[in-house]
């Protein structure tokens, strides 16, 4: 995914747009809005563009987060990027859950471009999650790519579908962790992880 392409909504497929609008602005009058009153006139568009957006990640694949940024380094400690913030869509009631990713690998042989690792929890995140499938995914994207000695991934967060409306709990927090290879066979490196992830905040 380049630089334009994560942020310009207009490289997405576009021919739903026009659909999304006139169910966006169904949904308006079945809440009993009025779709025609001028704060709501261009809010169907507003949706549209801004859920398309919100989904785009499944428009694309790990080798367009990951690109050419692999390089042969003889490196066998944990590499850690810590506090990736992510914001996704829970699939349930389609509000966001967000919160931090800590991921790491311990390479053999290959390592990646630092941001490549944000780029691939962007590329999950952005489409209609859950929190657990989130973490396996951005394990199984980073194995994948470069059959390191091992992946951790921790996602620490909050969702609104809990918050703001349902059971209405305002403070508790999610923690999810998906360990692939070393960190899920070797005690050492699961520990030393978590407890850097745990640490984080
Ligand atoms: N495991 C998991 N559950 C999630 C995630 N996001 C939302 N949920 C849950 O999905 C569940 C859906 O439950 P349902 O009983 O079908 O829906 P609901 O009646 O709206 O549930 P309440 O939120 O309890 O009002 C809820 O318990 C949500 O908290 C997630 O990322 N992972
Ligand atoms: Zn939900």
């Amino acid at each position: 995914m380049s630089d334009d392409s994560a942020s310009d909504a207009s490289t997405l497929p576009s021919d739903r747009t026009a659909e999304l609008e006139r169910t966006t602005r169904r949904m308006l009058a079945l809440l009993g809005e009025d779709p025609d009153r001028d704060g709501l006139l261009r809010t169907p568009h507003r949706v549209a563009e801004s859920l398309q957006w919100l989904t785009r990640g499944a428009h694309f694949e790990v080798a367009d987060a990951v690109g050419d940024a692999q390089f042969d380094v003889a490196h066998d400690q944990m590499v850690l990027v810590r506090d990736v913030e992510f914001y996704s869509l829970c699939e349930h009631h389609m509000l966001p859950f967000y919160g931090r990713a800590h991921v790491a690998y311990v390479p053999d042989g290959r390592i990646v471009g630092l941001s490549k690792i944000a780029r691939v929890v962007e590329l999950y995140a952005r489409r209609l999650q859950v929190q657990e499938r989130l973490g396996e995914q951005v394990a199984d994207a980073l194995e994948e790519a470069l059959r390191p000695r091992g992946v951790g991934v921790v996602l620490d967060a909050v969702h609104l579908c809990m918050m703001m409306r349902g059971v209405e709990k305002q403070n508790s927090r999610t923690v999810t962790s998906a360990l692939r290879g070393e960190f899920r066979d070797d005690a050492r490196t699961r520990d030393e992880f978590l407890r850097l992830a745990h640490g984080a905040r």
